[in-house]
């Protein structure tokens, strides 16, 4: 058998969100016949462990240039550290860490922002995700864990809540939700660094943090005060909600964190009788930002009553709908976001997780 061979049809593969082929990316460690197997092993720094369908339809192609009778695929994550916008102190054992805000409230940011990281842990990462939305954190309610309370064995760290194999934190754990809304913004960036910092997150790929809504004052100091490898934009498709979504991506820009992209949620709407589409919002105003401002658009979520119920019973849709077509939608953003972090950022050595803060 060539290698060479291989190589060169593995370096033709693409798929549409990576940057590079998987052989000049350095992804490809070992390629080998074991008995009439061939066997190719593939190593990813970012979440992505869905392309193992597309890599699939190579096979055929493979067995005919090797004379192997099938191909296995080995496919492994090690997800790179990238560097955090502003040069900013990492969280001891959390790689990477996005944000996820929204111009507008009620845009679905949370709901986003819980199926995203419940989709990244699909594609084969360790994630957490704090709520840091101060004015209304609903993530507890969201993974169905309102009535828990973090736990503190030393006084000084608390560990993590554990729903659907996240680890997750959030300000509406530790406070009233009356209390927080009157913080003011120097009192609750204050509170939300130390949670960040204090939560034994232990080793994460990925660290989803769930900003409060707006471009205000106290979105630009938690903002900051997260060390954020990149920022995510929720946005409707309503004018209204995209003209503060435009102000979303300006408010990053100016604190120079990157933005990964926007999501459009509630794009269409999707009748469950006959399956007709209709854009109730409006058409094309994601896309129209995105080109506008020059930021991917990561993807499209229809207006779903089941997204709404599932939310509201504590299941979110990838957990409760594992296989329907939602779900996919999340994970093809799961992995445009894990692609595009990696791609656009520059890897760091990775800092270990230790127990003292
Ligand atoms: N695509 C969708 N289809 C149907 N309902 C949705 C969808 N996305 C979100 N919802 C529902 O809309 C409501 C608001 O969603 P969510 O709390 O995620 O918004 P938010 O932008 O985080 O709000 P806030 O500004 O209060 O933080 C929730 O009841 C949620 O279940």
């Amino acid at each position: 058998m060539n290698n060479e061979q291989i190589s060169a049809r593995l370096a033709q593969f693409r798929p549409p969100h990576w940057a590079q082929d998987p052989v000049s990316a350095g992804f490809v460690r070992a390629i080998g016949m074991e008995r009439d197997e061939l066997v190719i092993r593939l190593v990813l720094p970012f979440a992505d462990l869905a392309v193992a369908e597309s890599l699939k339809t190579l096979d055929l192609e493979l067995c005919q240039l090797s004379g192997a009778r099938a191909v296995r695929w080995q496919l492994a994550l090690d997800v790179a550290t990238l560097a955090r916008a502003n040069e900013a102190q990492g969280v001891a054992g959390v790689r990477n860490i996005i944000a996820v805000s929204s111009g507008k409230g009620g845009v679905g940011k949370s709901t986003t922002a819980v199926n995203l990281a419940l989709a990244l842990k699909r594609q084969g990462a360790r994630v957490g995700i704090l709520d840091a939305d101060v004015y209304g954190p609903s993530i507890p309610l969201m993974l169905g864990v309102a009535d828990a309370r973090p736990e503190s064995d030393d006084g000084k760290t608390m560990s993590p809540i554990e729903a659907y194999g996240l680890k997750a934190n959030s300000i509406g754990f530790l406070v009233g939700a009356d209390d927080a809304t009157i913080w003011r913004g120097p009192m609750a960036s204050k509170a939300l660094a130390q949670i960040l910092r204090e939560t034994r997150w232990g080793e994460l790929d990925y660290l989803v943090v769930d900003l409060p809504p707006g471009t205000g004052d106290i979105q630009i100091t938690i903002a900051q005060q997260v060390p954020t490898t990149g920022a995510l934009v929720v946005t409707t498709p309503q004018n209204v909600a995209l003209a503060d979504a435009v102000k979303g991506i300006s408010m990053f820009r100016k604190v120079n964190i990157p933005v990964l992209g926007v999501i459009e949620n509630m794009s269409y709407h999707q009748c469950s009788q006959c399956g007709h589409q209709e854009a109730l919002f409006g058409e094309g105003g994601g896309l129209r930002v995105s080109v506008e401002h020059q930021v991917p658009l990561l993807g499209q979520l229809p207006l779903d009553v089941n997204i709404c119920r599932h939310m509201d019973n504590g299941t979110p849709t990838v957990e409760a709908l594992p296989e329907g077509h939602i779900t996919k939608a999340y994970l093809d953003i799961a992995a445009r976001v894990a692609a595009g972090l990696y791609f656009t950022g520059t890897p760091i050595p990775t800092s270990l997780y230790t127990r003292s803060v």
